[in-house]
């Protein structure tokens, strides 16, 4: 055992991961010629390679170590638990220290596709890795439960009420935040409930949401994901590949003006429950709802003409003089150029929870954004739109979260370490 309570087998494991992880890419695919095969072999499973063989799927591994942690860059999962937690009477920044040490190496061992532990529940035995992540972040009230409020993120501070807002209370906020991802339901499920058995007496769950997006292989190529409103969603995300990507979405390793230096290289995320009404929203005729975006349903393309990746023509009238992309439409008023810059990484999963005794679906969209600020990311964006958006009749934010996600662990190290013991 190391001293974070990581055995042997999960380090050797890890370090396969981390030299194959130097490839840069985002995920790693240890399936395919004899990747199923080294995948057996590390593990130690005892299981014959065939047995061992995953599909593309199972097989796909994100790392845990690295300078940001993985679920903000990483591709959408198909199936998402977000849960928060507030510490527990009594609990202070000792029992903390301990918990993000036991979570950290839960995280590093499920992440690789490994049970966590003599009581792992096995429910996700016969699955590799599936894509999992699993990506912590503090609430602004961790500091004050911890006694370290000279160390809170001036970024932390209550994001601003907006007049359409329907929140919650008791399905907001929270002390610590954990969004959970993985490409199999099992794996996702598996690493909810560890996850939650770690805590043990040091935090109790203060609300949880599931969710979905489209499965890896659905499509004939991958694209952008669908929402449950039929749009295609996320075509305008910031891109890895932009010069400004980092500055952007991360902070700077040095801390920066964002700072504190704890927080280098990592992220905050704005979480807002946003529910569709889809009973209102499918009265709509097609054309009506593409004028609400300003973009086709079919393939994303702006309605002033090209394919999904054509810069919207935010100028051009039609026959009748009018704009062809309304002036309150979505993509409009959201876009960089009418705020100033601003931009964030939209990375959200839809959910589904049931459907009311009115016939109505709960459903909509678990809305995660990554920035650098959330002042100069989701703040301004979402005042534009709560003044006037096209959208803003069909939905309703019911609950939402800030958190401060520090950035990677380092190898030996666990996430928060650089908050907790420094
Ligand atoms: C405050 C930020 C945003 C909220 C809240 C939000 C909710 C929301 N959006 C859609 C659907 C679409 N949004 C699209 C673009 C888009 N949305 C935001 C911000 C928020 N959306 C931004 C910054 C952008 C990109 C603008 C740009 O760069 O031009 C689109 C168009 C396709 C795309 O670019 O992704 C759709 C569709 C829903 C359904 C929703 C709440 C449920
Ligand atoms: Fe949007």
């Amino acid at each position: 055992m190391s001293d974070n309570g990581v055995s042997d087998n999960d380090i050797s494991r890890r370090r396969l991961l981390a030299t194959a992880g130097a490839t840069g890419a985002a995920g790693l695919v240890l399936g395919g010629a004899g990747g199923a095969g080294v995948y057996a072999a590390a593990t130690g499973s005892g299981a014959s390679p065939d047995a061992k063989a995953l599909a593309s799927v199972g097989s796909t591994a994100a790392p845990f170590h690295g300078e940001h942690q993985a679920g903000i860059t990483t591709p959408l999962q198909a199936r998402g638990h977000l849960v928060a937690f507030d510490l527990a009477p009594g609990a202070g920044r000792k029992e903390a220290a301990a918990l993000l040490r036991r979570w950290s190496a839960a995280a590093r061992t499920m992440m690789a596709g490994e049970p966590f532990g003599d009581t792992d529940s096995g429910v996700a035995l016969d699955a590799g890795p599936s894509s999992l992540t699993v990506t912590f972040g503090f609430g602004r009230t961790f500091f004050a439960r911890t006694g370290l409020n000279s160390r809170r993120p001036a970024a932390l501070d209550p994001l601003p009420d907006f007049s359409s807002d329907h929140l919650d209370a008791r399905r907001s906020n929270g002390d610590l935040w954990v969004q959970i991802g993985a490409d199999d339901a099992l794996v996702a499920f598996h690493a909810l409930r560890t996850i939650q058995r770690e805590a043990g007496d040091a935090a109790r769950v203060r609300w949880q949401m599931n969710g979905f997006n489209r499965s890896p292989g659905a499509t004939a190529q991958p694209m952008t994901a669908r929402n449950l409103m039929g749009q295609i969603d996320g075509t305008g995300n910031p891109k890895p590949s932009d010069a400004d990507f980092d500055q952007r979405i991360f902070v700077p390793a040095d801390g920066g003006a964002e700072g504190p230096e704890w927080m280098a290289g990592g992220s905050y995320a704005v979480v807002r429950r946003i529910r569709m009404l889809l009973d209102d929203w499918e009265k709509l005729a097609r054309g009506e709802q593409e004028k609400v975006i300003g973009r086709k349903k079919s393939d994303g393309a702006p309605l002033t003409g090209g394919s999904e990746t054509t810069e919207l023509d935010l100028d051009k009238t039609g026959p009748d003089g009018k704009l062809v992309i309304p002036s309150n439409a979505h993509a409009r008023i959201s876009a960089p150029e009418q705020n100033g810059g601003a931009a964030m990484l939209r990375r959200p999963f839809s959910y589904h929870d049931g459907i009311g005794a009115d016939g109505t679906p709960d459903a909509g969209l678990l809305f995660i954004c990554w920035q650098a600020d959330p002042l100069r990311g989701f703040v301004p964006v979402q005042r534009k739109l709560d003044r006037g958006d096209a959208l803003s009749p069909f939905i309703r934010h019911e609950a939402s979260g800030l958190f401060a996600v520090p950035g990677g662990a380092r190898d030996g190290e666990y996430v928060g370490q650089r908050l907790l013991e420094s």
